[in-house]
């Protein structure tokens, strides 16, 4: 069963100029977390606004728990949507308690009380429930944002960009404390994110956005693996296009009209000729090594000119090395990017 169907979804904020998203197509599992990544202007804001109603789309249709809920002649007003909401700003009013702040939410809901103490059992705030906003950490306060939007029992949960405003290492842990609570509520989660870390921390699938189209949407396995797009590709681990050039550097007789690449963990390196078991193998010239912890990057100076960079954990790498990859580990897509 789908939570969330967004068929053919598109919005202009330049009559039809140009697209913030375009033709945009998926559906999300009840129960599931999928994560929306892309750059900066991708268009992940954009979505999720449509999707909140806080915008109204130019064309496609938006379905929560199969009722349309914004279309060309449909527009259910946001907190008609059952929709809870987390923002890189935790967005709480700071005059509030806490306790007040979740209540804000479920004014209407019988035994509110009960339930925003649960809320903030939940998300182990229950002694704090008196406090004042800036009496809380930032941690904290997206904790009680959360409690918040949980409170209505809402049938999809956004999150915005919500640990943006914390620092790697806090980052890190307050996204999995908060993906825990997430998982104990069953709720379905759209969790925007330019993170691709966070997204293969605690997704279940994740979309991918470039230009406000989706390129692709899959689990994560099969985005490092069988990635549509080199963008796609590099996104998820350090990855060399296989040019014209290269492919004549290592003789590797490949399609001209398709694109090729290789992941950097892929390419081997070997001090001499005979040790290298790889199908396409060049010799290369050390140029400049630099250790990074317990592997060592090498610029390299391939036999034809070429220059290339790659990994190796042999700190010992002779100034000669042979490069090389095979067949099987080679990524293709239909078109240069
Ligand atoms: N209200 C608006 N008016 C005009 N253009 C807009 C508006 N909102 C978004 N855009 C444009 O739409 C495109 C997509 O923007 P959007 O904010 O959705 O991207 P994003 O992926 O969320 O970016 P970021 O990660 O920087 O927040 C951008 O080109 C942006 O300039």
């Amino acid at each position: 069963m789908s939570t969330l169907t967004i068929t053919s979804l598109s919005k202009s904020f330049d009559k039809g100029k140009s697209f913030a998203l375009e033709d945009v197509t998926f559906t999300l599992k009840t129960g599931n977390v999928c994560a929306i990544v892309g750059e900066s202007g991708s268009g992940k804001t954009t979505l999720v606004r449509l999707i909140a109603g806080l915008e109204r789309p130019d064309d496609g249709c938006i379905e929560i728990n199969d009722t349309v809920v914004a279309s060309l002649d449909t527009f259910v007003q946001p907190e008609k949507r059952k929709i809870g909401l987390v923002f890189q700003e935790y967005a709480l009013f700071p005059h509030l308690t806490i306790l007040d702040n979740v209540l804000y939410g479920i004014s209407k809901v019988k035994n509110k009380k009960q339930r925003a103490l649960e809320m903030l059992d939940l998300v182990g705030l229950q002694n704090l429930e008196n406090r004042y906003p800036h009496q809380l950490s930032g941690g904290q306060q997206q904790r009680v944002a959360l409690a918040r939007a949980l409170a209505p029992k809402p049938a999809l949960l956004i999150l915005d960009e919500p640990f943006s405003n914390l620092d790697a290492m806090l980052r890190a842990q307050l996204r999995n404390e908060v993906f825990a609570i997430i998982k104990k509520t069953e709720v379905t989660v759209l969790f925007v994110t330019h993170d691709t870390q966070d997204a293969l921390s605690v997704a279940d699938e994740i979309l991918i956005l470039q230009n406000g189209k989706v390129v692709q949407k899959d689990v994560a396995a099969n985005l490092y693996v069988k990635p549509n797009t080199l963008y796609v590709a590099s996104l998820f681990g350090n990855t060399i296009q296989i040019n014209k050039n290269l492919q004549q550097a290592f003789r590797c007789p490949l399609n001209e009209t398709c694109c090729y690449a290789i992941r950097n963990e892929k390419i081997k390196v070997n001090s001499a000729a005979s040790e290298s078991n790889c199908e396409y193998v060049t010799k290369a010239q050390v140029v400049k090594k630099i250790e990074l912890g317990d592997a060592v990057q090498l610029a390299l100076k391939l036999e034809s000119g070429e220059q290339l960079t790659v990994m190796t954990r042999d700190k010992n790498i002779s100034d000669t090395i042979y490069v090389g990859f095979n067949a099987a580990d080679i990524l293709r897509f239909e078109s240069e990017p």
